[in-house]
């Protein structure tokens, strides 16, 4: 069932470890099936080094499993409440990248500083709030995806624009319209996380940056008029 998706959503997973993302087996991606409904995602626990795409698991919205011999990622709730809300993602990524993840704890949005991050992130990354005691110690995965979706709502953000979130005291997600989309968005915001860092401990004053060029880069890449790269005008960076 679903050989390809499994595929690519195995070669996403190694990808994880290509770009040193993850440390033992702390982090997940998925991919999903829109017109089936179906979601494949790494099985938990297991070793990147050992993982072969026949361990990737299939499971339905409910995050029941309909194939694989082992158990779903324990993030599996918080990707299928991803895929329910944000209709136009087709993979999720979860890391506890070091400086992503620092920022998470920290409680802090990593803010637009400069253009690697406007390429990707029209604006600042934002943080969840902190979840509740019975938040954490109710259905704690699928609360997860709703305090995402629950920062989004609240700033009016669009997931396609901002492809990935901070959530408080945990670590981050990202999204794309595939797991390698997601991979690649994922990559960027620990790359970004560190560089706002440096920034920071450089000039602790520094503001974000002018609207202007972070219209002029994010709009370049992304959109009905973006040009950047080899493809058709509108067809975006990737
Ligand atoms: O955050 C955590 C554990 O606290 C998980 O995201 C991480 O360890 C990955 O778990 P899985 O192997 O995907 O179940």
């Amino acid at each position: 069932m679903l050989e390809t998706l499994k595929e690519e959503v195995f070669k996403a997973n190694l990808a994880l470890t290509k770009y040193e993302l993850v440390t033992f087996t702390w982090g997940n991606v998925s991919g999903i099936d829109r017109e089936k409904g179906l979601v494949v995602i790494k099985p938990s626990g297991v070793e990147y080094s050992e993982m072969t795409s026949h361990d990737m698991v299939v499971v339905d919205f409910e995050g029941q499993v309909l194939e694989g011999n082992f158990k779903p990622s324990s993030d599996t709730a918080t990707h299928i409440a991803l895929y329910q809300s944000f209709p136009e993602i087709g993979g999720v990524v979860h890391t506890h990248s070091t400086c992503a993840t620092s920022w998470a704890q920290a409680g802090r949005p990593i803010p637009s500083f400069g253009t690697t991050q406007a390429d990707y992130f029209y604006g600042e990354i934002p943080c969840t709030r902190k979840m509740t005691r019975e938040e954490i110690n109710g259905n704690y995965e699928l609360e997860t995806g709703k305090v995402i979706i629950e920062t989004f709502r609240k700033k009016a953000l669009d997931p396609i624009q901002v492809p990935g979130v901070l959530v408080h005291s945990h670590a981050p997600f990202a999204w794309g319209k595939s797991p390698k989309d997601a991979i690649h968005n994922a990559v960027v915001l620990e790359e970004v996380a560190e560089m706002a860092w440096r920034t920071l401990t450089i000039n602790p004053r520094t503001s974000p940056m002018e609207q202007v060029l972070l219209d002029r880069h994010y709009l370049r890449k992304h959109g009905e008029n973006a040009y950047y790269g080899q493809g058709e005008k509108g067809s975006g960076i990737r």
